[in-house]
Formats: C-alpha cells, sequence, structure tokens
C-alpha cells in the first residue's frame, strides 16, 4: 500500500506580510517548510512525497530545500494555484497509484509521526480522516448583522489542522465532483468530502503546536514550540 503525502506550499501568504514567502522564512535557522518535509522524510508511513509550490518557485524549493536537506522521497515539486483547494487538486493529479493521501499544508511545521501513525490507522479502518484539536474556547455562531446567532456545544467543537488523509481514489473523486460545481467557501479538504464525497470522516488527534504559521508573531510561537519540543532534525 502507497501512502504519498501532498505538502503545500503554494499561498501567497498576505497575512504574513513579509518579503519572503512565509513557507521559506527561517526558525531557528531552517525555512518553515524544512520542518514537515523532514517529518515525512523520516516516516515510516509515508512512501512518497509531491510538493506544491508557486511557479516561481520550483527551482529554489528543488535547490535550497529539497536537494539542500536530502530529502529523497519528494517525487515531484509541481506548481499550484490560485487557492489551497487548487493546489491540492494539482497535487491529487500528479500522484500515481497511491493508495492512501496526507494532504498538509507546508506552513504547519510541527507535525509528528505519533500524528502520522494515528492517522494511518484512522483511515485504514475508515477511508477518511482529518487531524485536529478539541477546542479550547467557548464557540460562537454569528448572524449577517453580527449578532450571537448561537453556541455549539464545546464538547462537540474541534479545531482542525493538517494532515487531513483520505484513500486516494476517494478524495479524487470527491474533488472531480466539487470541480464541476462553487468551492469558493471551501477552506479544507474534509469538507470537499463531506459535501461531495462519499465517506464519514474521523476526527484524530493531533497537537496544540501543531500550528499554521500565518502571521508575524506566530514565528515567535513557532521559535518557542521548537526550543520547547528540542527535536533532532
Ligand atoms: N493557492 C494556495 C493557497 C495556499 N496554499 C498552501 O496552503 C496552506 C494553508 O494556507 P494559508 O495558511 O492560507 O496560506 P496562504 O494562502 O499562503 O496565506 P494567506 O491566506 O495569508 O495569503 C499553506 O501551506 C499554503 O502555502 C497553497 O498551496 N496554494
Ligand atoms: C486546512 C486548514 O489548515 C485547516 O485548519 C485551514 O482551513 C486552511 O485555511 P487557510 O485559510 O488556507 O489558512
Amino acid at each position: 500500500m502507497k501512502s504519498t503525502a501532498i505538502v503545500l506550499a503554494a499561498g501567497q501568504g498576505k497575512r504574513m506580510n513579509s518579503k519572503v514567502q512565509k513557507q521559506f522564512l527561517l526558525i531557528k535557522g531552517k525555512p518553515v517548510l524544512y520542518y514537515s518535509l523532514s517529518c515525512f522524510q523520516n516516516s515510516r508511513e509515508i512512501e512518497e512525497i509531491i510538493v506544491v509550490t508557486g511557479k516561481d518557485s520550483i527551482n529554489f524549493c528543488k535547490q535550497e530545500i529539497i536537494e539542500a536537506y536530502g530529502f529523497s522521497k519528494v517525487k515531484a515539486v509541481i506548481a499550484g494555484g490560485r487557492e489551497r483547494y487548487d493546489s491540492v487538486y494539482a497535487g491529487l493529479c500528479a500522484c500515481e497509484d497511491s493508495d492512501y493521501v496526507f494532504i498538509h499544508d507546508g506552513a504547519r511545521p510541527f507535525l509528528t509521526e505519533d500524528m502520522i501513525r494515528r492517522g494511518k490507522e484512522a483511515v485504514l479502518a475508515s477511508g477518511a480522516c482529518v487531524i485536529g484539536m478539541p477546542s479550547k474556547d467557548t464557540i460562537k455562531i454569528a448572524d449577517e448583522n453580527g449578532m450571537v446567532a448561537s453556541t455549539p456545544s464545546r464538547s462537540l467543537v474541534w479545531n482542525i489542522q493538517t494532515p487531513q488523509i483520505f484513500s486516494y481514489t476517494a478524495i479524487r473523486e470527491a474533488y472531480e465532483r466539487a470541480r464541476q460545481q462553487n468551492m469558493a467557501d471551501i477552506t479544507d479538504d474534509a469538507m470537499v468530502m463531506e459535501r461531495f464525497g462519499n465517506m464519514k470522516i474521523k476526527l484524530v488527534e493531533g497537537s496544540y503546536e501543531n500550528i499554521k504559521i500565518t502571521t508575524p508573531e506566530d514565528i515567535l510561537v513557532a521559535e518557542k514550540i521548537l526550543e520547547k519540543i528540542q527535536k533532532i532534525y
């Protein structure tokens, strides 16, 4: 059985507001993208990696990250699209003979082997799962006027992370159907499966440290997390 990691690094990083795209910013001397690639490279559960990046960053990625750090499982570095879901679709189209895909934000450096293993177990059992954590905050649903409409029970609310892991055939089919429709409000792959697929999605525990680097203060938080986990990369 072949598992492929699709690592997304084609975003503009507008909310980061930096000259260098956030996936290439350095945390303790290494690019953000390095950390998740390193985890997939060292994982026994992953056979190959596809990196999706901006058209203008393909050579940089190949030379300065994949060759420089010896990420031998990377099979292809391809151009993404305008939206995250376009980049995911490009990654899915680049897969060959994959049984399972781990779709991961390159902007989330701190996934772990344990998460990958838990995700693999869940996808083998159910065909679709997402990594996430129970919400620590109370969540409110707003109405169109910015007023509180309702409060879901916090015990049922999760914050969703990546990787999001699927049977390849099931997520590819869901994406093919979705692309015939309006995808404008789609923010993750589970939504594609929920709306256009045929599998129930298992929630699998990730970690509160599995943050997405989004705004400038996240880099400071990431440095602290890295100091804390003292991971040898
Ligand atoms: N067209 C896109 C948009 C996003 N991503 C990737 O999807 C992940 C999550 O997206 P997000 O954090 O929103 O990144 P950006 O789109 O770069 O950020 P922003 O919305 O601030 O521009 C990131 O690893 C990003 O590189 C991508 O591959 N292709
Ligand atoms: C996929 C995701 O990371 C799950 O939390 C998130 O939805 C990506 O959203 P973004 O707006 O592309 O950062």
